[in-house]
């Protein structure tokens, strides 16, 4: 039997039939089904964005390449784990003007691994959760959790085929997982998953553990992957704080919001703080950021990554952004909605703006006559005094300074609250909206979203930009990303903010990569017209 197909690398990302019914007619059914294969695979390059507050792009460059040769670096540990995945790796200035302070490192695959299959004698094995899997695709280890199911008699130091179990249709018509942690494997047709694997083999490692210590421990690396389908470089705690790995449409998105020096910023959506930092270090740490989200250890990590990276311009706090436009009864400022007729806001829209990237489409949504008096308050200073702090707040704090930081402040920071912030008090906001993330790669199933869902999404991001669009000046601008392909949380909030707000348009973006947004209509067989 000729089984080089079962151990290869060609999965079929699964999609709810509705939801795929609506992405071929907005795509097309070609562009479509290539946008499904590319998801079902990394990228073949790593993005470095340098902390150009710090260094240099020429000097990360050689940095980097010293690591490569692992030449008398003090990083010599990492370098000897980079090394391995960057030899057939090239590094390159970013050609894109504008990003010449992004690193390009060139990845390889897909490979063809020999398993060492032999008739009547097939691999050891290691079945891996699909997140697992994802994540070993994009570069990691196997770790001990997500390891599913294991060949008997596997020891430490053997070598083993890796393949990852994907759900499958359930009898109530939903999708599951039908396998239990532990399950022994045989090597034959009836082990679980036997058929619905072929073909998503995804390299080849050294069992790190026995069958037995794998299932037992509750971490640790479970397999050491030497032989992967897609080598990639693994910047993992290399250069700490000199770079930051950003896909390169995070990077353009703020680039796109063009942030100016004493500028007053939102992020309405924050953590990590990939892009609340990019955005920091176009400002050069002067201006403001306030960075917002509505997870308390979310807004750490933001605080974390600010102060690795140096940036001291940047201001966080916990929020709901859906009540990011302080109450009127909870200011003394007038609120001076910028909706008012007094604003005497020119249109100008052209066909040029609507050239969107899709990865991570973006709008600049753009007053153009506004006045610009919020630009005076903008200092280097903390925005402390802009955001609203409740008496309750006020108490806590003082109790967290007499009895020190709570078991959630272990890092000794704490994410202050915010009760929101005053219309037309920033100059830009950044909606980086909590989408249905249909974008992301590599994916190996996608079946989870529904069209119910999927407007769900839409109608969540409608409400956050309500907010985004009373809090920026007159003016200002807005940018709106997601990380989706859905053109319902894409091109129709688009729509929906420039049929809303008469007084918004389309602002050119630079740079711009990638082909122009969708343009047309698509009614649901419930009678909804997107
Ligand atoms: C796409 S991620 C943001 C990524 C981030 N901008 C970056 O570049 O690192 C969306 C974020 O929105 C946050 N979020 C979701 N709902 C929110 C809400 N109602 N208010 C504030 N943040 C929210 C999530 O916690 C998540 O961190």
């Amino acid at each position: 039997m000729d089984l080089s197909g079962r151990y290869s690398y060609s999965p079929l990302l699964r999609w709810n039939p509705q939801v795929e019914e609506y992405f071929i007619r907005a795509y097309g059914a070609d562009h479509f089904s290539r946008i499904s294969k590319a998801l079902t695979r990394p990228s073949c390059y790593s993005c470095i964005r340098v902390n150009t507050l710090k260094t240099t792009t020429d000097d990360v460059i050689q940095k980097l390449l010293a690591i490569i040769q692992n030449s008398g670096s003090s990083e010599a540990d990492v370098a000897s784990s980079v090394k391995g995945r960057l030899q057939n790796g090239t590094i390159s200035e970013s050609q894109i003007p504008g990003l010449e302070y992004v690193v390009f490192v060139k990845g390889s695959g897909p490979h063809t691994i020999d398993y060492g299959y032999e008739p009547d004698k097939p691999p050891k094995e290691v079945i891996v959760s699909r997140k697992c899997a994802e994540a070993v695709l994009r570069g990691a280890q196997v770790y001990v959790p997500g390891v599913m199911a294991c060949s008997s008699h596997v020891e430490k130091g053997d070598v083993v085929a890796v393949s990852v179990a994907v759900e499958q249709p359930t009898l109530d018509g939903g999708w599951g997982l039908g396998i239990t942690r532990g399950t022994v494997l045989q090597g034959s047709q009836t082990d679980p998953y036997y058929f619905e694997r072929s073909g998503l083999y995804i390299g080849q490692g050294t069992a790190m553990m026995s069958r037995a210590g794998i299932f037992r421990a509750s971490e640790g690396i479970a397999v050491d992957m030497h032989n992967r389908i897609f080598q990639l470089p693994s910047f993992y705690d290399v250069l700490e704080g000199e770079i930051f790995l950003q896909n390169l449409p995070s990077i353009v998105t703020a680039h796109a919001l063009d942030p100016q020096k004493g500028e007053r910023i939102l992020d309405m959506c924050a953590a990590p703080g990939g892009k609340t930092t990019a955005i920091a270090s176009l400002l050069r740490d002067e201006g403001e950021v306030v960075a917002v989200d509505r997870s308390h250890n979310k807004v750490m990590d933001i605080q974390k990554l600010a102060a690795e990276m140096g940036l001291k311009c940047i201001t966080t706090y916990k929020l709901d952004a859906l009540k990011a436009v302080r109450r009127k009864n909870e200011s003394n400022d007038e609120p001076n909605m910028c909706n008012s007729k007094d604003n005497n806001y020119i249109t100008s829209q052209t066909s040029d703006s609507m050239k969107l990237h899709k990865e991570v489409p973006s709008i600049a949504a753009e007053g153009l006559n506004g006045d610009k008096s919020c630009k005076e308050k903008v200092s280097n200073e903390k925005g402390v005094e802009r955001t609203y702090v409740s008496k309750a707040d006020t108490r806590k704090n003082m109790r967290r300074m007499r009895n020190g930081p709570g078991r959630n402040q272990c890092l000794g920071g704490r994410a202050e609250n915010s009760k929101g912030f005053s219309p037309n008090s920033f100059d830009r906001v950044l909606l980086d909206a909590p989408c249905s993330a249909l974008g992301l790669r590599p994916r190996l199933f996608a079946a989870e979203e529904t069209i119910q869902s999927l407007r769900n999404h839409g109608k969540y991001q409608r409400r956050m930009f309500d907010q985004a669009v009373q809090l920026v000046r007159p003016g200002g601008i807005i940018v709106y990303s997601t990380c989706t392909i859905n053109p319902g949380e894409n091109e129709a909030l688009v729509r929906y903010a420039l049929d809303r707000y008469k007084f918004l348009s389309l602002a050119p973006q630079h740079p711009r990569i990638g082909g122009p947004g969708l343009v047309g209509r698509y009614e649901f067989p419930d009678g909804y017209v997107e």
